[in-house]
């Protein structure tokens, strides 16, 4: 499999450490090569030698565009509509605002109770700041979204793959009903931009934000992307109108004047050094597309299931991530009771995965680094660490910060 893939010469991008196979890049993407090539040139002949010209000569004002541009591809994107700015959490704050303020006889934000913490925490945020007659959070479970569509929600808020179990909603139907009742649609896409095909344009996706750490290997802190389609641009309302998305920055009026453009989604001065560590990592994307990746993604998946379903001493391990191939992301999740434990063990026995609370493990596949050959000999070690009891010690019972 690995000498008829497709995707095999991009491993060589990737600064990969020996005797390791990283089954985390659903979390935090690995260093390219580029990555590090670019953080070189931007501390020492920009940032060093070129010091403040470099806005201009470097173009760093232009990053946010540059970038955004090149996200836009991957997700279905026309060009005016992406921008990479902040992180997720913050432009989620902003799109929740501006789709409230584009449907205002409305207030309520609809989304599942499981959703990642920070898309439900933002809107409480906005709640608590504007009071629940103006935004309301209103969740529910995965099974009931289509049925709790109804025309006193304002904004249905959900994110496509599901940060534990790995399930995909599909954004079309979902979008093509919400529209049908009035309710503007926005989709976290972190665990998909890079990694699963999504035609946000022609899809009629509202608003979208996502990552540029994980599928992007943007590094840590990588800062986010958001989308928002042409047609609302004019209308909207997005509160945190910084000065870097103001009409025209350098005049320094002191009145706020947003831009026509996806600029007003910007807010303060970027983090050049990791959005141009951003930039560079995805120069890996131009040269393939988002079908090649997601094919690769589906065969590595399969072959971790069938792989673990032969096993017996591995029948412990109760898979959630759905079977079938639409509904299945680029990861995939188990629970057991001792996942933590067998976190930890296969960590020290070379391949990283991790654990969500309070049971699962899960496993991510970044098809632009992983071979066929990784995904054999990491499930050699899931059996040596849970046939052996590898994992049954303190040191790998004890909790640490970041999980
Ligand atoms: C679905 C989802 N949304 C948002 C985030 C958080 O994004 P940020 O840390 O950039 O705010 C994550 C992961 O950290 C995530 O998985
Ligand atoms: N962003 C993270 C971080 O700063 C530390 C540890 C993990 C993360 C993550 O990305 C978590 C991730 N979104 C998840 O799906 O669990």
């Amino acid at each position: 499999m690995d000498a008829k893939d497709p995707l095999a010469a991009k491993r060589a991008e990737f600064y990969l450490p020996e005797n390791t196979i990283y089954l985390d890049g659903n979390s935090l993407g690995p260093m390219t090569h580029a990555a590090k090539d670019r953080v070189n040139a931007v501390m020492t002949q920009q940032w060093g030698d070129d010091l403040i010209t470099s806005w201009n000569k470097h173009q760093w004002i232009d990053l946010p565009e540059i970038v955004g541009e090149k996200i836009a591809p991957i997700i279905g994107a026309g060009p005016g509509q992406v921008i990479c700015c902040d992180s997720v959490s913050i432009n989620l704050f902003k799109v929740i605002s501006a789709a409230l303020s584009l449907n205002p006889s409305r207030h309520k934000v609809l989304s599942q109770n499981d959703n990642f913490p920070t898309d439900l925490y933002m809107t409480q945020g906005l709640e608590n700041l504007l009071g629940r007659e103006k935004c309301q959070l209103v969740t529910t479970k995965e099974e009931d979204i289509l049925d709790s569509l109804d025309e006193s929600i304002a904004v249905l808020m959900l994110t496509q793959v599901n940060f534990r179990t790995g399930r995909i909603h599909d954004i079309q139907s979902i979008t093509e009903k919400a529209h049908q009742l009035g309710i503007l649609v926005i989709w976290d896409l972190a665990h998909s931009a890079g990694a699963i095909p999504v035609k946000v344009d022609e899809w009629g996706v509202d608003f979208a934000v996502g990552c540029g750490y994980k599928y992007f290997n943007g590094g840590p802190g990588a800062p986010a992307f958001v989308y928002v389609a042409e047609k609302h641009l004019a209308a909207l309302e997005q509160p945190l109108s910084g000065w870097m998305g103001h009409a025209s920055p350098f005049e320094f009026s002191p009145d706020y004047e947003k831009p026509p453009s996806i600029k007003q989604f910007l807010c303060g001065t970027p983090g050049v050094v990791s959005m141009s560590v951003l930039d560079a990592s995805l120069d890996l994307f131009t040269d393939i597309n988002i079908e090649m990746i997601r094919e690769k993604s589906l065969a590595l998946t399969d072959l971790f299931i069938e792989l673990v379903n032969q096993e017996e001493s591995l029948n412990q391990l109760e898979i959630i991530t759905p079977l079938e191939h639409d509904e299945r992301g680029s990861q995939i999740a188990y629970c057991h009771d001792d996942a933590y434990a067998i976190c930890q063990a296969l960590i020290a026995e070379g391949v990283i995965a991790d654990f969500r609370a309070p049971n699962i493990l899960r496993f991510g596949f970044s098809p632009l680094f992983l071979r066929y050959a990784d995904i054999e000999k990491s499930v050699e070690l899931l059996i040596d660490v849970v046939s052996e009891k590898r994992y049954d010690s303190e040191q790998f019972r004890s909790r640490k910060a970041v999980t």
